[in-house]
């Protein structure tokens, strides 16, 4: 009497997370960061740590066979990408090699302060999970005292029967509920204590996370931030859950089924003893190999799944290029090598599980044909051989149960440590904190003193270099210049997005290093910038994003400074209109203008304009231009522009060029000059002519 094998495939989890990630992680609380490539060039990166979610996992979970359990629990275990090694695109400075970085350590004093809020129902629920299992080492003994019952009836007068058998059923019909009971007990706290802790984690890692430094996600992809949010979360959730329910469970029912196997029959136990380890060392040996095998099928899937994901995301290139067959043809290559994989394994697990059903049932023949022969000697009784069965079958599943779980707590405790080494990770520039200049004495003077400036990215790359610029208030200063002359960075320096390697910036003389970052970012500059982001909610709370206490009358009044009243308005929603995702329902004016009342909704002293029309056509440029023009009146406007018919009015012209200040003046004064703006007027005019 072999309980019934269980098989259960857990169907392939082929996700992006396998798609081996060209970015190194960060690195844990109170370290600096180790940068590789740069934008552009993606070094050789370390290793991906085990994902929480392996694409392809076969696992097979054997609910009698505890050797074949033993083995394939250990399939389990997460493969680990190679991530591919893309040549770096040249830079002057040699940059860090990339090494391969150690696995995060689980933080448990972290987890511990997620857990403590929790006990209670933590400790209520091992309390009860430790009942159910002590009920269920219980069952088989009660089992055994009923068909001994039975047996004696059997050979007896019928008419006793149902009162010599109400009795022992009566109490295993007791223990079944009660068991039952516990079950539901302590499987509800543990949902509960598991929803709580990792929802917890959730926002906790997400205001990290808002709290980091843009260079931080310069060197992160945020799919992989992502990641964190969602699947190693789940993951460590689910490990946790696990290893409270089914570990105390199994391990408790094993131990105690062990003692009841000995009191029952020492010599059937001794049997079972030198039989179980050599089939779970065998089992072990062949789940290893197919492990290796899993792993080998889930770095195939996941090629598959790097194909697909560029070919797809990237169909516009494709078409253009009449290449729909050739991608077709190579992700159809990847898909036939990873179902060949899989079908080895398919066949590998298969002939395991034949091999292991039939050891397994030789134990069960054995443990009768032992057991029998102990019968004839009155050594044991037909109960006793029952309870024995019964009860070497739940150590097998619980065994089975241990090492699935093993597995998928290495896999949860990696994913834990990734979260917690987000959680802990400290920003070099806070949020707040530090000082702040009075509205009413705040004049917008900007001064950048000798700054110089690499990008954490690429260290050693000087991408300013004793900049020195003065944008006097209320005046609007335009940075112009070659592409990749920096321009952009200055704009980022100045947002305190990064901080200069050397020199400083000053506002009304005051370093901006002492000022309040949120202040400054929040009160004082309104960034606007080429690409305008829009979230996918109304327009009335997209505007409302610059100050979230303004009035309807307030966001009404920016709307019209930014020349985007009118079209608001002829929506049928009118403010209450939702853009859709990132603004897709709004044509790029449209959005521009609505970035731009979100600017000036917060009334800034600065304006910095990147490029803030270059993406515009004609018509869309002048309404756009209409609306900065107006918005930059009384305030200190830092403009950067490729087309230079814009800039012809800022009071200063600047050029910047390999990270300096090449030339500066106004239009007339660079024209005459006949360097490298009027060049640029020239070849922009040829162009366009
Ligand atoms: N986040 C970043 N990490 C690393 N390097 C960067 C980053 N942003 C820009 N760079 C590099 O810094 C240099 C200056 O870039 P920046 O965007 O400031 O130039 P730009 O003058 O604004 O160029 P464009 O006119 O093309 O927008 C470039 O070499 C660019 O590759």
């Amino acid at each position: 009497m072999l309980l019934p094998l269980l098989l259960r495939a857990l169907s392939p989890r082929a996700g992006l997370r396998s798609v081996p990630p060209a970015l190194r992680p960060p690195l844990g609380p109170g370290r600096s960061f180790r940068y590789g490539g740069g934008r552009l060039g993606l070094t050789s990166a370390p290793p991906r740590p085990a994902g929480p979610a392996p694409p392809a996992r076969y696992c097979l979970l054997l609910a009698g066979p505890a050797a074949g359990c033993v083995a394939l629990g250990l399939l389990g275990t997460a493969a680990r990408c190679q991530e591919a090694a893309v040549p770096a695109v040249p830079i002057p400075a040699v940059p860090e090699p990339a090494q391969p970085r150690p696995e995060p350590t689980f933080d448990w004093p972290a987890f511990w302060t997620f857990l403590r809020p929790q006990l209670l129902a933590l400790s209520a629920a091992v309390v009860l999970a430790l009942g159910a299992a002590l009920l269920n080492v219980r069952i088989p003994v009660l089992l055994g005292q009923l068909v001994n019952v039975v047996a004696r009836c059997a050979r007896g007068p019928v008419t006793g029967y149902l009162q010599e058998v109400r009795r022992p059923a009566l109490r295993l019909l007791t223990v079944y509920c009660l068991q039952g009971l516990l079950t539901f007990g302590y499987i509800a706290l543990l949902a509960r204590v598991g929803e709580q802790v990792a929802g917890n984690m959730r926002k906790a890692l997400f205001t990290n996370l808002l709290r980091q430094d843009v260079a931080f996600f310069d060197a992160n992809r945020t799919g992989q931030l992502v990641n964190r949010l969602t699947a190693d979360i789940q993951e460590f959730k689910s490990s946790f859950k696990l290893a409270i329910s089914q570990g105390l469970r199994s391990s408790t029912q094993t131990a105690g089924c062990f003692v009841s196997l000995y009191l029952l029959s020492p010599k059937l136990t001794g049997l079972l003893l030198v039989a179980l380890p050599a089939l779970v060392a065998a089992g072990a040996l062949i789940g290893a190999a197919l492990r290796s095998l899993s792993r080998r099928a889930q770095e195939q899937v996941a090629k598959a799944t790097v194909v697909a994901d560029e070919v797809l995301g990237n169909v516009r290139t494709v078409r253009a290029f009449a290449m729909e067959d050739r991608q077709a043809g190579l992700f159809c290559a990847e898909v036939d090598r990873a179902g060949w994989l899989s079908e080895q394994l398919g066949l590998g697990i298969a002939a395991f599980q034949g091999l292991s059903n039939l050891a397994l049932n030789g134990i069960v023949l054995g443990t009768i044909f032992v057991g029998g022969s102990l019968m004839a000697g009155d050594e044991l009784s037909p109960g006793d051989l029952m309870s024995f069965l019964v009860a070497s079958q739940t150590v097998q599943r619980s065994l089975a149960n241990i090492s699935i779980l093993l597995g998928q707590v290495v896999r949860g405790l990696s994913a834990g440590a990734r979260v917690f080494e987000l959680l802990t990770l400290e920003p070099s520039v806070a949020l707040r904190g530090g000082g702040s200049i009075p509205s009413h004495s705040l004049l917008g003077r900007i001064c950048f003193h000798r700054v110089s400036f690499s990008y954490p990215t690429r260290p050693g790359y000087l991408v300013l270099r004793d900049f020195s610029l003065t944008l006097p208030p209320c005046k609007t200063v335009a940075i112009v210049g070659p592409s990749g002359g920096g321009k952009s960075t200055v704009a980022a320096l100045l947002e305190r997005f990064y901080e200069p390697t050397q020199g400083t910036i000053t506002l009304d003389g005051r370093d901006i290093s002492s000022l309040d970052p949120s202040w400054l970012r929040g009160q004082v500059i309104g960034f606007i910038s080429q690409e305008p982001v829009l979230f996918g909610t109304t327009i009335m709370e997209n505007i409302r994003f610059g100050k979230p206490g303004a009035s309807d009358a307030e966001v009404y009044a920016a709307a019209q400074l930014a020349n985007a009243d009118g079209f608001i308005r002829s929506f049928p929603e009118g403010y209450d209109t939702v853009v859709g995702e990132r603004g897709t329902a709004l044509s790029g004016g449209q959005k521009q203008r609505i970035a731009i009342a979100r600017a000036l909704l917060k009334d800034p002293a600065i304006l910095i304009l990147d490029e803030a029309t270059s993406a515009l056509d004609a018509q869309s440029e002048k309404v756009v231009q209409e609306a900065l023009d107006r918005a930059a009146a009384g305030r200190t406007v830092l403009l950067i522009a490729h087309r230079l018919s814009t800039i012809r009015g800022a009071d200063l012209i600047v050029v910047l060029a390999q990270g300096r200040v090449a030339e500066a003046g106004t239009h007339e004064e660079l024209l005459r000059r006949g360097g490298l703006y009027a060049e640029l007027i020239r070849r922009q005019t040829k162009d366009q002519s």
